[in-house]
């Protein structure tokens, strides 16, 4: 019974079709990306992002990732141009991450997996906020960047300093002046496609922007993520790994990219 009540607590993407039928939606995600099916949009505009640090609050372990909030009641963070139309504030940023490096991103490219996949969330200001927005079809826009092992990523670091006091589910702390423009690769070409959030309630409502280009991180930094936990304080200690949904059908959709 123990290995049930286990499972169903945490009751991972196969199961999240019994309380949210979404999950088998027209319009999912993550997806893999294949370059070769993808149609270059000359029409596409390059990403417009204008992030001021005075905006980030805090980071908190909020059981299923670690994520750093940002106030939204003005346009200081913003996301503008790309494949949307008007203004789109920036809400948090979060991760998805594997228990090895062979694993952890959402997207994949060409069936490769990244060791993980940055996810920044914005939500378009046609909407009264981020709650109103997430039900509407053009409501988000995510912005995913792919981690790739390689030099220690400094930016990332000052991040990474902050987990001592958001081990457990439901710590935070306070997070300020970080600019999450230093966590964007050098090269913006992205590819573009409509899809979900990828966590429950999975709502249909994210038009995905994919960076091509990856940024850096360290295998000693990816083994820091993996001392985050799932658990809260007092409970049995399970290990932050693996929070990533594995790639859903295209379902007839079309992939655009940004470059050539
Ligand atoms: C809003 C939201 C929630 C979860 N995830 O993974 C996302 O990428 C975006
Ligand atoms: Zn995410």
């Amino acid at each position: 019974a123990t290995a049930e009540i286990f499972h169903s607590v945490h009751a991972g993407p196969d199961k999240w079709a019994d309380n949210f039928p979404i999950a088998n939606g027209p319009r999912q995600s993550p997806i893999d990306i294949a370059p070769d099916a993808s149609s270059y949009d000359a029409a596409l505009k390059p990403l417009r992002l204008k992030y001021d640090p005075s905006t980030c609050l805090e980071i908190l372990n909020n059981g299923h990732s670690f994520q750093v909030t940002f106030a939204d009641d003005t346009d200081s963070s913003t996301l503008k141009d790309g494949p949307v139309s008007g203004i789109y504030r920036l809400k948090q940023f979060h991760f998805h991450w594997g228990a090895s490096d062979d694993k952890g991103s959402e997207h994949t490219v060409n069936g490769t997996k990244y060791p993980a996949e940055l996810h920044l969330v914005h939500w378009n200001t046609k909407y009264a906020s981020f709650g109103e927005a997430a039900s509407k079809p053009d409501g988000l826009a995510v912005v995913g960047v792919f981690l790739e092992i390689g030099g220690a990523n400094a930016s990332l670091q000052e991040v990474l300093n902050t987990f001592s006091a958001i081990k457990a589910k439901g710590k935070q702390t306070s997070f300020a002046d970080f600019d999450p423009s230093t966590l964007l690769p050098a090269c913006l070409d992205y590819w573009t496609y409509d899809g979900s959030l990828t966590t429950p309630p999975l709502l249909e409502s994210v038009t995905w922007i994919v960076c091509k280009e990856p940024i850096s991180v360290s295998r000693e930094q990816m083994k820091k993520f993996r001392e985050l936990l799932f658990s809260a304080e007092g409970e049995a200690e399970c290990c932050m790994v693996d929070n990533y949904r594995p790639p859903q059908p295209l379902k007839g959709r079309s992939v655009r990219a940004s470059f050539k």
